[in-house]
């Protein structure tokens, strides 16, 4: 894929149709890409003539300007991303297929497409023929494709089906992934999206709003999509993301003409209100778990692999500190552990035991932390009923819902920057989307991890967390003792005049 240097903006493409009346199309696809730090670029199939109350009438452009919209970006603007939205001719469908499929090995682009097969005002904008190249040239190009529930039923042609099998007649078709919304389902009170691809599924609930200002939510949501994507999230963070923009830009929605009004275009969604509820198969279903709370900031928090380090550091009064044993035998980690927790009483020491919630159960440690795998064999219930408190490591947005939806005691977001203390299968997450993970968490404790230095402090504790855990930066130095007491002098210095 095209890579943009820092003094540019990823490129996303949409091909689409321009709205004259402004709030869906290509005029909602662009407004989309601009608030959220993208340079959008139009390739427009059709001019429609519509309103808020009804389309009056549409034209397509010419097959030949429309290829010429495209080569000429081509070459000059490449994107990142591609959405497709409204294409209502056969014609145009079929070029757009060809072209995709000559230039998508080359270029590496993703493709996100909203099949918009009518307007939400009724009017019908496909034929049958239309409908047979979707299914067979469009699908197999697509990453991504994001039909609402009549759009489904119509391209699966299995209009009585369950949604999964639909969706999987869209993913047999070549479509490597299928983001169903649920907006036009019966459910009063919630909209539930449902992801599937060949290899992972998950649902999105967020609450349905009351407003009737929806026109182009359709269109948003890809191109939000689109826009997370070309950032480079992952397709399901990206979802994620796109489907918290289209809630933010819902409830903040306004009037236009006498039908529905067009959607308010924010910045980059932060607040937890906007997120949806994450369900996946692998998620246990516990009752409301309610783990002890942290007494006070977390503020400085090294973690140390052995508890000989642990006796080390005690006489420079260390207010946090996470055993992380990762070799010896059963015996001998029992023995670290509970040693460390008695020693911790002495010197009222929060000490979290990492992995071994057993163990931290057992010897009643004050906390423990676990990693995302550790979620699905751990006993949280035995945890929160022991008073033992959970934090939890997050990697990315997928990671951080299913965290935030436990209420642990805090959230671990990494790793910040390249760490040599542990094989990542991740990439280093950077600053800009640590201070995101941490506006997310602004309710639940927060910590950041992974490569931390110094010289990256300052910028780290910019970011909004109310924790910093490091490990090379003290156990790896010269001096332990002599980066210990500088990390939590600063760290103490910056909480006291940002509390
Ligand atoms: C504060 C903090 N954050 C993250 C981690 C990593 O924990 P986990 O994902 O369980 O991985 P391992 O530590 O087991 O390698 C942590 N230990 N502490
Ligand atoms: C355990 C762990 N989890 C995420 S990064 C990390 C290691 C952090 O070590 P360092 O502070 O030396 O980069």
């Amino acid at each position: 894929m095209h890579k943009p240097d820092a003094a540019t903006k990823p490129i996303v493409w949409t091909i689409a149709s321009s709205d004259s009346g402004g709030g869906a199309g290509i005029q909602a696809d662009l407004h989309t890409f601009a608030a959220l730090d993208c340079h959008g670029c139009s390739v427009i199939a059709a001019v429609t003539a519509q309103n808020s109350t009804e389309v009056v009438g549409y034209e397509a452009v010419s097959q030949a300007l429309f290829v010429t919209q495209l080569n000429c970006l081509l070459h000059d603007m490449p994107p990142q991303v591609i959405k497709i939205g409204l294409i209502p001719d056969t014609g145009l469908l079929e070029q757009l297929a060809s072209w995709l499929a000559q230039h998508k090995t080359q270029y590496q682009f993703i493709v996100i497409a909203d099949p918009v097969l009518s307007s939400s005002t009724g009017y019908n904008f496909v034929r049958q023929s239309t409908l047979s190249t979707w299914r067979h040239k469009l699908l197999p190009l697509l990453d991504l494709i994001t039909p609402n529930l009549p759009e489904l039923a119509l391209l699966s042609q299995l209009p009585q089906a369950e949604v999964e099998l639909q969706a999987g007649q869209l993913l047999q078709w070549g479509a490597k992934a299928v983001l169903i919304k649920g907006g036009h389902s019966n459910s009063i009170a919630d909209i539930t999206d449902h992801f599937i691809s060949s290899n992972s599924s998950f649902q999105l609930t967020q609450p349905r709003l009351s407003t009737v200002h929806n026109h182009g939510t359709g269109c948003v949501l890809s191109s939000a999509i689109a826009a997370a994507c070309a950032h480079d999230y992952e397709l399901a963070d990206s979802i994620i993301i796109g489907r918290a923009y289209l809630q933010q830009a819902l409830c903040h929605s306004y009037a236009t003409g006498k039908g529905a009004g067009s959607l308010q275009h924010h910045a980059w969604p932060t607040e937890p209100r906007y997120f949806s509820i994450l369900k996946q198969p692998q998620d246990t279903d516990y009752d409301t778990l309610s783990f002890a709370a942290i007494a006070a900031p977390i503020g400085f928090y090294p973690v140390v692999d052995n508890v000989q380090w642990l006796k080390r550091l005690l006489p420079l009064e260390p207010d946090v500190i996470q055993l992380r044993i990762k070799h010896g035998t059963a015996g001998e980690v029992e023995q670290q552990i509970a040693e460390a927790v008695e020693l911790s009483r002495d010197y009222q020491l929060r000490l979290f035991i990492n992995d071994h919630w057993q163990l931290a159960i057992k010897y009643a440690a004050y906390g423990v932390h676990l990693g995302q795998e550790d979620l699905t064999t751990a006993d949280l219930s035995a945890i929160a009923a022991a008073g033992v408190r959970l934090g939890i490591s997050t990697h990315s947005y997928v990671e951080l819902l299913r965290a935030r939806q436990l209420l642990p005691s805090y959230i671990a977001l990494g790793h910040i920057f390249t760490t040599q203390t542990k094989q990542m299968p991740s990439r280093p997450q950077g600053l800009i989307r640590l201070k995101r993970y941490a506006a997310l968490c602004s309710d639940i404790p927060t910590v950041a991890i992974g490569g931390i230095t110094t010289e990256r402090l300052d910028a780290v504790l910019q970011c909004g967390v109310s924790g910093v855990a490091v490990v090379s930066a003290v156990t790896a130095q010269a001096e332990p003792e002599q980066a210990f007491s500088h990390f939590k002098h600063r760290v103490e210095q910056y909480y006291a005049h940002h509390a």
